[in-house]
């Protein structure tokens, strides 16, 4: 099975991922390691990606969702995916597939961005991500403002895994 952790930057992907597959020993992998150094140099520069900057990103991201859907590999992937036309690309298998979408007001993720250090990802970059979600409506829906571990356990409980 594969779990894809999305939401807008500094949703905490990155730290529930990490959790979720920590606490049942998967694999995990951030979508944000798919990135090109082009990419990674105009979100460092507060440059929002376009959908032709994202579009050979996806494609990687696809390719790779594959190989483990090949492999029959259990993988968290941490993943931005904010719009539906993306999370097609990428929900290769429907039964296999399955979505989890870090839902949280403007206010409080920028708060969280501002306090983390050392990322290309500015607060400043934030409302464009607003701008383009999509929520999903075919995901499993969690909260950001509870503690990562309480997300984790909810997940686990939601996939019944
Ligand atoms: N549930 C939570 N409660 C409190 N703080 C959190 C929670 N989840 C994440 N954080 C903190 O919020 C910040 C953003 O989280 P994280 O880096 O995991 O987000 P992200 O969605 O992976 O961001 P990006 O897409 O920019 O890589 C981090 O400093 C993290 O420690
Ligand atoms: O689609 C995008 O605009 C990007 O994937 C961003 O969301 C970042 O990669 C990520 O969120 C920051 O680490």
């Amino acid at each position: 099975m594969i779990i894809l952790v999305i939401g807008v930057s500094g949703s905490g992907k990155s730290t529930i991922g990490k959790q979720l597959a920590d606490s049942l020993h998967w694999e995990f992998s951030d979508a944000d390691s798919f990135h090109s150094q082009e990419n990674i140099e105009k979100m460092r520069n507060g440059i929002p990606l376009t959908d032709a900057d994202r579009m050979p990103w996806l494609q990687d991201l696809q390719a790779a969702i594959k190989q483990w859907l090949q492999e029959n590999k259990n993988v968290v992937l941490a993943c931005s995916a904010l719009k539906a036309s993306y999370r097609q690309m990428l929900v290769l298998d429907k039964e296999r597939i399955k979505i989890v979408y870090l839902k949280g007001s403007f206010q409080e993720i920028e708060q969280r961005l501002r306090s983390r250090r050392h990322h290309y990802m500015s607060a400043e970059l934030l409302q464009s991500q607003f701008d383009i979600l999509e929520e999903p409506t075919d995901a499993i829906k969690v909260d950001i403002s509870d503690t990562p571990e309480h997300i984790v356990q909810h997940i686990r409980v939601s996939l019944e895994i």
